[in-house]
């Protein structure tokens, strides 16, 4: 049942996984990738990572670029001290109308604020709508070809300060070459790579964190 796999995955989490517990959440999105069916969730090995960062991090602003179902958006959501939050920017209205219902099914939706359209319209208003100076963190998980052009569009609105930190998943698998190219090359950058496996399969796949050095 359930027409696409966002609707099965969120009827799952609503049977399963207990309101108000992001842990819970997780693990029932999780479970349902690893046994029933896969989806582009960042997972859970690859979710350690992200996770480490952010505990590292302490952000009081994020920015997401990809929600999908909001799994990694409940994964950093749920360590952001109070105060803090978190925007992520999602393109397709039906990935987001899914999200929106997982993370109020989480306890999470007071901290996120989750906006619907392309990431290169929806950054340069970022700063005047939220009134902030620079990003701590960015979670790059969307279009591999848009890595590389929002990054320097992050940079050019002047959302980047000295430290901010980028983690940008998938960087082995599917890839982002132009990107790794420039944030390993660049002397803006210091750049480490995370080597991980592709979410619940045994596939390798990375994270690169990238930090800018203004
Ligand atoms: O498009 C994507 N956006 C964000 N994250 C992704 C991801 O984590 C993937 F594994 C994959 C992926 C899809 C098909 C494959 F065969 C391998 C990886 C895609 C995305
Ligand atoms: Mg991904």
């Amino acid at each position: 049942s359930g027409k696409s796999r966002p609707m099965r995955i969120l009827q799952y989490v609503q049977r399963t996984a207990v309101q108000g517990d992001a842990n819970s959440v997780i693990s029932a999105v999780d479970s349902y990738c690893a046994n029933v069916e896969w989806a582009m969730n960042v997972g859970d090995m690859k979710g350690e990572i992200l996770d480490a960062v952010v505990l590292d991090v302490r952000p009081r602003w994020v920015l997401e670029l990809g929600t999908y179902c909001g799994y990694s958006t409940m994964r950093i959501a749920r360590f952001l001290p109070p105060g803090a939050r978190l925007v992520t920017l999602e393109m397709n209205h039906h990935y987001a109308q899914v999200a929106k219902q997982i993370l109020g099914h989480a306890g999470v939706d007071a901290q996120v604020d989750l906006l619907v359209g392309t990431s290169s319209a929806l950054i340069p208003q970022l700063k005047k709508k939220f009134d902030l100076d620079k990003f701590d963190l960015v979670f790059i998980d969307h279009w591999k070809t848009s890595y590389l052009p929002d990054t320097k569009l992050l940079e050019e609105c002047g959302l980047l300060a000295s430290g901010t930190v980028l983690l940008a998943d998938n960087v082995t698998c599917p890839g982002a070459p132009d990107y790794l190219q420039y944030v390993r090359n660049s002397p803006r950058y210091k750049s480490l790579y995370f080597p991980s496996q592709l979410e619940y399969l045994q596939v390798e796949d990375g994270m690169e964190k990238s930090i800018f050095l203004g």
